[in-house]
């Protein structure tokens, strides 16, 4: 596509994607920043970042903590956060799986591991104002939702010119986005510099930041550094985990005779007397192939980020030019919903990642290889997404049955991506879940209860 400020490639299939993004990831890992991008102040967030110093160092700090063995350190704090979402859902008055509870275990998990600090519920200042910030994100994403990033010379247009309303936005916004980022940073220093924060990746990088900067006249740089790190972790860990989770149930809820299997799967690996942890995963195939397929049938971020190319480049005759976008065009058939890798696209089954032994199936394509990026702009938090989606998921399972809510008539509803309702943005998110979640036993009941009294003696 050719727009006034850009041209723009739509990569259609997987193939093409890994040859452009993955292998030659060193030209093709800068990122495009927009116009209202600059207007609300969002060139902290690492994901639109250029490439250069300041992504190669907030993302190093990313890595530091997150990366596959590091983030280990973070499983009781998503163990302690699970079980109460578990005990929350036992307490809900109607049984409804609710949209919002998901979120505050993610919002919880995310804000905790970042900063260490705990939160009382989704209207705790700090997660109002950072939802506020991360709400004006997704909707400048939208395409065509603000013409000035189509024509960028208009942002040169007084603020009074009639129909002109992005600069309204952007004065009414820019505060919230500044805020999300300096605010739950400036509490946990406190906490740090009181004795009382708790271990996160503020309180951990901090402390090797002081040692090595203080007094130098990089510290203030790296500290931002740091801000830009912990302040996406959050931005971009909470809507996409959430997202994936509420998508697993509605896919539940749609296919029982999924969930039991998964059920029966979880009675023999973990037995009847605790919950599941992490060191369950290896002996659980299938629900490792059902978050599998709940990636691939319902991406948590459809369009990908937009990559762009540093330098002119060939690709199978064609000319990429310097500065072009590229589009992975993660949902459609040309890869989630590709009828080659996965026959049926549409139907959500499991069973397809898994071969005749039961086992996942290594020549079926892992759409984690598809959903988290690509390069070296590959999503930093990935592997604390598969630890908590994971936890979540099985734990899910095992206590409770989802089901279709009754309609008026008491009749169970007929449930589907489309009436979930997803909002259109950068991220894929239900705006309902027409679900219940009872618990299977008065077994699983009272495992809950005395995991959540012990945790919170
Ligand atoms: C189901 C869960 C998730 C999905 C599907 C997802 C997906 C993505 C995608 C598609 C990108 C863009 C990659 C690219 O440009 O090629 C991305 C970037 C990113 N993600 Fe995730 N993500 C998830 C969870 C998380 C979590 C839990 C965190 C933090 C703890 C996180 C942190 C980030 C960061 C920091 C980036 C920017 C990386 C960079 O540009 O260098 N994500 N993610």
């Amino acid at each position: 596509m050719q727009l006034p400020s850009q041209q723009v490639i739509i990569l259609n299939s997987a193939r093409v994607v890994e040859d452009l993004l993955n292998n030659r990831s060193s030209i093709y890992g800068d990122k495009c920043r927009g116009v209202m991008d600059e207007i609300l102040g969002w060139d902290w967030g690492i994901s639109t970042m250029p490439y250069g110093r300041r992504w190669t160092y907030a993302r190093k700090y990313i890595h530091q903590c997150l990366n596959n063995n590091a983030v280990q350190q973070y499983r009781d704090v998503q163990q302690q956060r699970v079980r109460q979402f578990l005990q929350r859902t036992l307490e809900e008055q109607d049984g409804s799986a609710s949209i919002k509870s998901v979120n505050y275990l993610f919002a919880s998990i995310i804000i905790e591991v970042a900063y260490g600090i705990r939160i009382q519920g989704l209207d705790d200042p700090l997660v109002i104002n950072i939802m506020e910030a991360l709400e004006t994100f997704n909707a400048i994403k939208v395409p065509g939702a603000f013409w000035v990033d189509i024509f960028p010379l208009l942002r040169y247009l007084p603020k009074w010119t009639p129909g002109v309303t992005f600069h309204q936005y952007g004065d009414l916004n820019k505060p919230k986005v500044a805020a999300a980022r300096e605010r739950p940073f400036k509490r946990t220093v406190q906490d740090i510099d009181n004795g009382v924060a708790p271990p996160s990746m503020v309180h951990d990088l901090l402390h090797v930041i002081r040692e090595e900067y203080t007094d130098t006249h990089e510290y203030s740089e790296q500290e931002g550094y740091l801000k830009d790190a912990a302040g996406t972790v959050y931005g971009a860990g909470v809507e996409t985990t959430h997202s994936t989770v509420c998508w697993f149930i509605l896919a539940m809820a749609m296919h029982p005779h999924i969930q039991e299997k998964a059920q029966r799967e979880l009675e023999r690996a973990v037995g009847g007397d605790r919950l599941p942890t992490h060191e369950d995963y290896d002996s659980l195939p299938y629900v490792q192939a059902i978050i599998r397929e709940t990636l691939r049938w319902a991406p948590a971020v459809p369009m990908g980020i937009p990559h762009r190319v540093m330098i002119d480049d060939e690709y199978e005759g064609y000319h990429i030019p310097k500065g072009c976008m590229l589009v992975p065009n993660i949902w459609d058939v040309a890869m989630c919903h590709d009828p080659e890798d996965y026959p049926n696209p549409d139907t959500f089954d499991p069973e397809r990642h898994l071969d005749e032994e039961g086992c996942i199936d290594p020549e079926v394509r892992d759409p984690h290889t598809i959903v988290f990026g690509y390069g070296r702009r590959i999503c930093a938090g990935r592997y604390l997404a598969k630890e908590a989606i994971f936890l979540t998921i099985a734990s899910i399972l095992y206590v409770f049955n989802i089901r279709p809510a009754l309609d008026e008539d008491g009749k169970p509803m007929e449930l589907s991506i489309s009436t979930a309702a997803p909002r259109s943005g950068l991220f894929l998110h239900p705006e309902r879940l027409d679900c219940t979640l009872t618990p299977r036993s008065d077994i699983a009941v009272k495992l809950v209860t005395e995991v959540y009294e012990h945790d919170t003696a």
